[in-house]
């Protein structure tokens, strides 16, 4: 178990409140945004990760592993299912928070191979706010709800304003995105 497992969230939390217009649970989450690698399906080898809401504060996320998200012959790799974990979280803060947020920090466990053709189940959960700061976990089994577990996660996001996709990133693409998700504060 990583040093940091042990110690997480790492700085003092306060329990994290879902916005009120979050999605209930049950409810499926479209993907964020066409083109994103991790949930985006107009880009042909993503990972088309598919996410549902859970309990308060829970996404459950499934990812199929294919022969395009190969490391070693038949096996996934671990950068992808990093990848897979960093949308699963992020999809996570978005959704319950409705606040944009960034990847601080991300930290991932490789417990087992996972085999291409594999499907992951990745449940993540809010598990504190400080701040700006997000703290958020998740674990993914193999093949099932409660299959074996195969890799773990922590993150930190850090909460931004529309300001910083404006200044970094393409303004056109942000505005398409603001038009299909007007109930979303990131209209530039
Ligand atoms: C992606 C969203 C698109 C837009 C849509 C919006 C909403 C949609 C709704 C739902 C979305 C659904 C799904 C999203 C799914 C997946 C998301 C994928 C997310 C990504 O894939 S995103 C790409 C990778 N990501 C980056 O591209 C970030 C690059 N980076 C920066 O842009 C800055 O670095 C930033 C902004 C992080 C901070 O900069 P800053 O100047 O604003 O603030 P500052 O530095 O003060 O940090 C504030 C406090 O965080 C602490 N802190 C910061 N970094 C830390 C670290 N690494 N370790 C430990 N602590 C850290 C500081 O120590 C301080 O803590 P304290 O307050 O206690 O001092």
């Amino acid at each position: 178990v990583s040093t940091t497992a042990q110690n997480w969230p790492p700085v003092e939390v306060e329990a994290p409140t879902p916005h009120p217009d979050a999605p209930s649970p049950g409810t499926v989450l479209g993907a964020h945004y066409s083109h994103c690698f991790g949930c985006g399906d107009q880009v042909e080898s993503g990972l088309r990760i598919r996410s549902t809401v859970d309990d308060e504060g829970v996404v459950v996320s499934t990812f199929t592993v294919t022969k395009d998200h190969q490391g070693a012959p038949g096996l996934a790799h671990g950068g992808l299912l990093t990848c897979a974990f960093d949308e699963a979280m992020g999809s996570t803060v978005g959704n319950l928070l409705r606040k944009p947020a960034v990847t601080g920090r991300l930290e991932t466990d490789f417990r087992q191979p996972v085999p291409v053709g594999s499907t992951l189940y990745i449940v993540a959960k809010l598990d504190g706010v400080a701040g700006r700061k997000v703290y958020v976990s998740a674990e993914g089994r193999l093949d099932a709800p409660d299959g074996p577990l195969a890799v773990e996660a922590r993150a930190l996001f850090v909460t931004v304003g529309v300001e910083h996709f404006v200044k970094h990133g393409d303004v056109e693409q942000l505005k398409e995105l603001g038009e299909r998700h007007s109930d979303w504060d990131i209209n530039p």
